[in-house]
């Protein structure tokens, strides 16, 4: 190929003014969080006047707007051009500079993610089986068809590393894109968290070195129910780095065995421990033989998500807190160290400053999960936000439900909701409560809030949420009681007299968070 390209003198840059117009922001685009703002301001950067303008703050997934972005086929055909045409022009001779270099590499990440991109399906391929075959050998030809003229690193090795790293991007943005949805700016934050708990701020630096440790680093998801705290960690857990085989470009593991849930509220603690740890024969009346835990068949690629985490038994947070410190554990009923190669993601929707305040959960714990700290939105927020994604959410559930029949569903379900639910309608359950609204539209043409339908007398204040679901400890509806009665009076003699109890007690029960949640929204406490 470098035959045809004229002789060039040594001396001419590489990459000229112009080039470096498109090339910078393409070099960033390469690396940079495809959730955040930035994303679109640097496409735009990039297109200039060609740029087609976005309605949404951030990328999302739309009825309309799928994969095929035109900015960004827009983008991948230039970026193509441009890495062909410097290329050649390595090709004869021209030294780059090393900042030349550093950009042209980054180019070539972008141009190697689009081309292999463009090789999949439309539904794209998310088993181990995606990096077989033609794409592989496409793929490391390309690969070394633009690193050997400029001296980068080539070789098998280098571009199954490449490789690894694209196939875990394209999971991830698969997992975080089409599963986490909502047009509003908490959602797109919440994607952008997603992305940054897989691959840190710096993907260059992920690329370099972080990618085998991130298993290290425990995730701690909270938020309300039905927010997506289980599809956040699932998103994590399936989007972790592994490994290609140089020899045969298959994925050294399959990326679908690496999710376990386990939802502690649900289980005794006998069956905690033993689902998590494992236990060998006789451990515990009823261990009748052998079994491997969640702990130990987790793999390296894999993590345990341990949900409702505000409700593990406080024997057990000790054990859980050397899991994540040594990254080791036995079986129940066996003394030998066995290591754990996954990673810890925990999810609740208590107070865990409360649960520790109240001395429930441990603090060391705490502070081990809480590395990477995950906040899912309610839907009130996004709604408040962005009133439209209420519609767009609509749409993308109905599609989930009732394929091609969603357009007429949403419409449906829009009308009926504007028609039969006041405009600051509370959506407690949030999206799963959203769900349950299409479905029962679709079967029954109405949906029966709960709330709604209840005299306003009757309806729970937010500080009491989760106490008709018999969600709370008696010390929990006590605490959180005295916190109100307190936030309203300001005063813990006043407080004491109208709860009956004494001046210290009620001062012990007070929330401080729920305390400055009540006081910044000023919720107005029902007359006793
Ligand atoms: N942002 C979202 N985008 C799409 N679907 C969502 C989102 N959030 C929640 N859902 C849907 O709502 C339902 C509940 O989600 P999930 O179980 O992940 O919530 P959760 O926060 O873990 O709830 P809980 O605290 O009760 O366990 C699921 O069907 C999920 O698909």
């Amino acid at each position: 190929m470098a035959h045809n390209v004229t002789q060039l003198p040594r001396h001419m840059p590489l990459i000229t003014p112009h080039e470096a117009e498109l090339l910078r922001p393409l070099s960033r685009l390469a690396y940079c969080n495809p959730f955040l703002p930035e994303r679109l301001e640097l496409e735009q950067a990039a297109l200039g006047g060609e740029y087609e303008p976005e309605e949404h703050v951030a990328w999302s997934r739309t009825a309309a707007s799928h994969y095929e972005r035109p900015n960004v086929v827009r983008l991948t055909a230039l970026a193509d051009r441009l890495a062909t045409k410097l290329r050649a022009k390595l090709a004869t001779g021209v030294t780059a500079t090393a900042e030349e270099l550093r950009l042209y590499d980054d180019l070539v990440v972008y141009v190697l993610y689009y081309r292999w991109i463009a090789t999949l399906s439309p539904a794209g391929v998310s088993g181990h089986k995606a990096a077989v075959g033609p794409a592989w050998e496409s793929f490391r030809h390309a690969h070394q068809h633009f690193h050997e003229v400029a001296g980068l690193p080539t070789g098998d090795d280098a571009a199954a590393h490449l490789f690894a790293c694209l196939h875990q991007v394209r999971r991830a943005f698969r997992g975080i894109f089409d599963c986490i949805l909502g047009d509003s700016l908490p959602a797109a934050r919440l994607r952008a968290q997603v992305w940054q708990s897989i691959f840190t701020h710096d993907m260059r630096r992920y690329r370099r070195s972080l990618y085998s440790q991130m298993g290290d680093f425990s995730t701690l998801i909270t938020g309300p129910s039905g927010t997506g705290k289980e599809l956040v960690a699932r998103a994590i857990a399936l989007s972790q780095f592994i490994a290609v085989d140089p020899q045969t470009g298959r994925l050294c593991s399959k990326p679908d065995l690496g999710f376990v849930a386990i939802n502690l509220s649900a289980l005794s603690p006998t069956l905690v421990e033993s689902e998590l740890f494992g236990h060998c024969r006789g451990a515990y009346t009823g261990a009748v033989g052998d079994r491997t835990g969640w702990l130990e068949t987790c793999p390296e690629h894999g993590a345990v998500f341990l949900d409702e985490i505000g409700e593990l038994d406080p024997a057990i947070q000790v054990k859980l807190l050397r899991v994540v410190q040594s990254r080791s554990f036995c079986r129940l009923g066996e003394t030998t160290e066995r290591p754990f190669k996954g990673k810890v993601i925990a999810a609740t929707n208590r107070d865990l400053a409360a649960e520790m305040q109240a001395g429930r959960f441990r603090e060391d714990l705490y502070y081990r999960l809480c590395s990477d700290r995950i906040e899912t939105p309610s839907l009130r927020e996004q709604v408040d936000d962005r009133p439209e994604a209420l519609g767009g959410l609509i749409l993308l559930l109905c599609e989930r439900v009732a394929g091609d029949e969603a357009p007429g569903l949403a419409v449906e379900v829009q009308r009926w909701i504007e028609q039969r639910l006041p405009t600051d309608y509370p959506w407690q359950g949030n999206i799963r409560e959203l769900e349950q609204c299409v479905r029962n539209v679709l079967v029954r043409q109405e949906y029966a809030p709960r709330t709604v339908d209840q005299p306003s007398a009757q309806r729970l204040p937010g500080w009491l949420a989760g106490a008709d679901e018999h969600k709370l400890s008696a010390d929990d509806l006590l605490r959180r009681f005295c916190t109100s009665v307190y936030a309203r009076l300001d005063n813990y003699e006043h407080a004491a007299k109208q709860l009956g109890l004494d001046r210290r007690t009620v001062r012990s029960k007070i929330d401080s968070s729920l305390l400055a949640e009540l006081r910044h929204k000023e919720e107005p406490l029902k007359p006793s």
